[in-house]
């Protein structure tokens, strides 16, 4: 069985890759994903300047999942871009993803424009759904916002780009947004994003597990998996086909990931489980999820690929 898939005309040998901000901040990081059976992979959303981001503890592993409020800490778009361009020339034909999440309409359409300028040829994920930044609300959740920075950004911008979108909980939400999304020549939607503005406590202390924003953060792993399934194919069955689905959310085993795709997933994304298991994550993955394909008969992605079903 294999598992390789596309987006658009962009070919990957695994369907599996990162999730943006789980390992891969540095050269170091990427390299190691590169290395991994991860079919690509995408880097930390960056914006223009380097970041430090909050302050620890910012990231706690929890019974099912992971809490984090790092707060876009990151490189700066120029070391992202020139990793990008460097891998590229290393490794033709083998398609990457920048991520970028720009703290205003300026800086996010500033930080297109150095990409547009630029000879990357991978695929640009907009990431609208950062909860964490204190003081800046998720783009993802306020919709005239959303589709002026589409517009804005579609007036120059003619590489592959996708957004990463929040969790959405309401029908009416994906109707309005897939309305929205459907106007513009994207190659990809990646749903979801952590849970925002969750809180766990320490049982020993009684006090927040994690420092930022009074202990809130975004909401990874396990307890994410039916929030992401539904977003996949509220989405999946909304957009117009030309534009896919990435999948992100809740992915612990090779069943979880076949989930994803039944939902409509193309590519599929591994956040907490990644950041706990480091890459070779990918290989237990792939081989997992080719089990439960030998299973159901199954040789390739696209013959289970968006079939769900319902009673
Ligand atoms: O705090 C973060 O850096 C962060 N954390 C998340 O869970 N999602 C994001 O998009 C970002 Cl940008």
């Amino acid at each position: 069985t294999d598992l390789q898939t596309s987006i658009g005309d962009f070919q990957f040998d695994n369907v599996f890759m990162n999730a943006s901000g789980v390992r891969c901040y540095t050269e170091e990081d990427l390299d190691a994903l590169a290395q991994s059976d991860a079919g690509t992979f995408v880097t930390k959303s960056a914006t223009q300047a380097k970041r430090l981001g909050n302050p620890s503890p910012r990231y706690a592993r929890l019974e099912l999942g992971s809490i984090n409020s790092m707060g876009l800490p990151n490189e700066g778009l120029d070391y992202y871009l020139n990793y990008a361009l460097k891998f590229q020339e290393k490794h033709p034909g083998q398609w990457i993803f920048l991520s970028v999440a720009g703290l205003t309409m300026e800086e996010n359409l500033a930080m297109a424009h150095t990409i547009e300028d630029s000879d990357f040829n991978g695929l640009v994920e907009f990431n609208l759904s950062c909860p964490n930044v204190p003081g800046k609300p998720q783009t993802g959740y306020d919709f005239d916002r959303t589709k002026e920075v589409l517009t804005n950004l579609f007036t120059f911008f003619t590489k592959p780009a996708g957004v990463k979108l929040p969790p959405y909980f309401d029908l009416a939400q994906f109707d309005q947004m897939a309305a929205i999304l459907n106007q513009f020549p994207l190659q990809f939607v990646n749903s979801i994003n952590s849970l925002g503005n969750g809180l766990m406590i320490d049982p020993e202390t009684d006090t927040a597990l994690i420092k930022p924003k009074g202990g809130f953060g975004g909401i990874g792993g396990a307890y994410a998996k039916p929030i992401a399934l539904a977003n996949v194919r509220a989405f999946s069955q909304r957009l117009d086909p030309k534009i896919q689905l990435i999948g992100t959310g809740g992915v612990t085993n090779g069943r979880d990931a076949y989930d994803l795709i039944l939902a409509g997933a193309s590519l599929v994304q591994v956040g907490t489980l990644l950041q706990e298991e480091r890459p070779a994550v990918f290989t237990r993955l792939s081989r997992e999820l080719q089990a439960v394909m030998q299973t159901k008969g199954y040789t390739n992605l696209s013959d289970f690929k968006g079939q769900l079903k319902t009673q």
